[in-house]
């Protein structure tokens, strides 16, 4: 089954977007890792974003949620340019995991939740220290919200154990938990799927329907072609920093410069794609 509809995408097109690139580019000393991309999301739509590697899709990733000042052109959320500070842009509805699984290990998995959470609380440093009755208070909703998320994302059930003795697929879905923890309009995934077996990767793929069903939009990268065409809206492909197309996924994977890109690895071939040299770095790392 496929999420795309095409009334819906013509639908979106008509709203403000939530977030857009204008002319971003971004360049390390004489290296152009990202030329000149326009991208816009909607709120309710889950955006896709390919390309082969080395394209530049983490570098625009990080130009799209702060964690890179752009060398030229700007990044639009909800209308306004965010300052470049992590805390700002999460707090503005913005959250995102990385390619890397960045989770406390020797926390539980409710706590990794909960850490999510602390940027929507306002208990200060001296109700917190004498844990007066707001602090109390905001702990017991910050603990009610974290156990919700681990049911909404399939996790219920693992509150108290450790992070790192959760299988990889759950640690996986434990990172959307914490980043949904946040409150966000835009969540952004890079790579959610990597490393994870076909069983983990349809229920990730359920997992991302069900967050956009919330309401929600989601940017997602991936190398992984039958799940992106499947779940997304719209897709961009980045080739050598610069966007090559964007459209629905029909459109894009039946444009032969994609395919040409990936050097033939179309969608056909797309189990060759998840398991070349970068899905083993990612299951190492
Ligand atoms: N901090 C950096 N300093 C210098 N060059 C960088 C830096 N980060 C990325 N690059 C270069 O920018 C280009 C784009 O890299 P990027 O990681 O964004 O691509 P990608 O499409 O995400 O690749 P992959 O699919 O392999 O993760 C590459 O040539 C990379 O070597």
């Amino acid at each position: 089954m496929t999420a795309v509809d095409t009334d819906r995408v013509a639908e979106l097109d008509r709203r403000e977007p939530l977030l857009a690139a204008e002319q971003v580019t971004m360049r390390f000393g004489g290296l152009v890792a990202v030329d000149s991309v326009d991208f816009r999301v909607y709120p309710g739509e889950i955006m896709g974003l390919i390309g082969p590697n080395g394209a530049g899709k983490t570098t625009f990733f990080n130009c799209l949620t702060g964690l890179y000042l752009p060398t030229s052109g700007r990044v639009l959320f909800d209308g306004s340019v965010l300052p470049p500070k992590p805390r700002r842009v999460v707090k503005a509805g913005m959250a995102r995991t990385f390619q890397n699984i960045r989770l406390f290990a020797n926390m539980t998995a409710l706590e990794n939740v909960m850490v999510g959470r602390y940027c929507r609380t306002s208990a200060g440093p001296f109700t917190s220290i004498i844990r007066g009755p707001k602090f109390r208070r905001e702990e017991a909703e910050t603990r009610a919200r974290a156990q919700a998320l681990l049911e909404f994302v399939g996790l219920d059930g693992t509150a108290e154990s450790l992070a790192r003795n959760l299988p990889y697929g759950d640690q996986r879905r434990l990172e959307i938990a914490r980043a949904l923890a946040t409150d966000p309009k835009l969540l952004l995934l890079d790579e959610p799927t990597a490393g994870m077996n076909p069983q983990e990767t349809r229920q990730a793929e359920e997992l991302i329907f069900k967050i956009r069903d919330q309401g929600l939009a989601v940017v997602v990268i991936e190398h992984d072609m039958r799940f992106i065409f499947n779940l997304c809206d719209r897709v961009l492909c980045l080739v050598q920093g610069k966007a090559l197309i964007e459209g629905t996924p029909h459109e894009v994977q039946s444009d032969p410069r994609v395919i040409e890109a990936y050097i033939g690895k179309g969608p056909e071939t797309d189990e060759a794609a998840q398991t070349d040299g970068h899905h083993d770095e990612q299951q190492e790392a």
